[in-house]
């Protein structure tokens, strides 16, 4: 499967202080990743990174095919499927539009843009992907926070990205809303065979059973990556969160027992 994300040796640095250290990443068309790290970890620099967001101050990434620093990263950010969970569209939109405006990358419909009958169609087919058929004329603020998220992805896809990039997508969602959000990555995964995500996450429970991947970060540096069942094992997250802990996989999905905690 062809390259999406490269990353090679990649430090970053804020303040005088390392924040990346030595980060490579290769991620393939159809691989959908885990990014998992303690809080301050470095796991939303990274995506930033591979969003095309911020530059390295050491190092080499390259996003579809572009490296950073050689190409206009507005115009590459166009091309990734970025689900920013702080996106508000201007105004009570509905869904179906909340969702369209992910081809004009706006908060709002622009005033003389019309989508084609087959924009609105694939926005339809995507709002169904996600679970949210029944909701194409709702309005925004009468949505759910699981719903909203759930349009922002539909609204992420519209371009047709290779890349889709999501930090913390299952945050503040109870359990159904959750799995809900969880069940329709796994759709995902079935209708766009070829796309490429990376998810952020701290909670184990919160990777779909489509993850592929795994990078755990621990103090900005790679502790492991690779295979999901290589990396995700009870020693090895267990030292990236410096807890002796154990993992098991039922089903596809993740559950972590806590041995104890001083
Ligand atoms: N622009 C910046 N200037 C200075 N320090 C920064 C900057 N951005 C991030 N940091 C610091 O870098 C470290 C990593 O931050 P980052 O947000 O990438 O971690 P994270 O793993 O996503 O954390 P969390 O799980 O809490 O969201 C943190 O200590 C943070 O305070």
């Amino acid at each position: 499967m062809s390259v999406v994300l490269h990353a090679q040796d990649v430090h970053v640095v804020r303040d005088g202080r390392p924040i990346l250290q030595e980060v490579s990443l290769t991620v393939r068309a159809g691989e959908h990743w885990a990014l998992l790290g303690a809080n301050g970890a470095g796991k939303s620099t990274l995506l930033g990174l591979l969003g095309a967001l911020v530059h390295p101050t050491h190092g080499t990434v390259e996003v579809l095919g572009a490296r950073l620093g050689r190409v206009d990263l507005r115009e590459l950010r166009t091309r990734v499927g970025h689900v920013d969970p702080r996106h508000s569209p201007a105004g009570p939109l509905r869904v179906r539009d909340v969702v369209l405006t992910g081809l004009t990358n706006s908060a709002a419909l622009l005033p003389r843009w019309r989508p084609t009958p087959e924009q609105t169609a694939r926005a339809d087919r995507l709002t169904g992907t996600l679970g949210l058929a029944g909701h194409r004329e709702a309005r925004w603020p009468t949505l759910s926070q699981g719903q909203r998220g759930r349009t922002l992805i539909a609204r992420a896809l519209m371009p047709e990205p290779r890349l889709l990039l999501l930090d913390e997508p299952a945050t503040g969602l109870d359990l159904p809303g959750r799995e809900r959000l969880l069940g329709a990555l796994d759709a995902l995964r079935r209708t766009h065979p070829h796309l490429a995500t990376v998810l952020v996450t701290h909670h184990l429970e919160e990777l779909p059973a489509g993850t592929t991947h795994a990078l755990l970060l621990r103090d900005g540096r790679a502790l492991a990556q690779g295979p999901a069942a290589e990396v995700l094992t009870g020693d090895q997250v267990g030292k990236c969160f410096d807890l002796p802990l154990t993992l098991e996989r039922h089903g596809g999905r993740w559950t972590v027992r806590v041995e104890h905690c001083a």
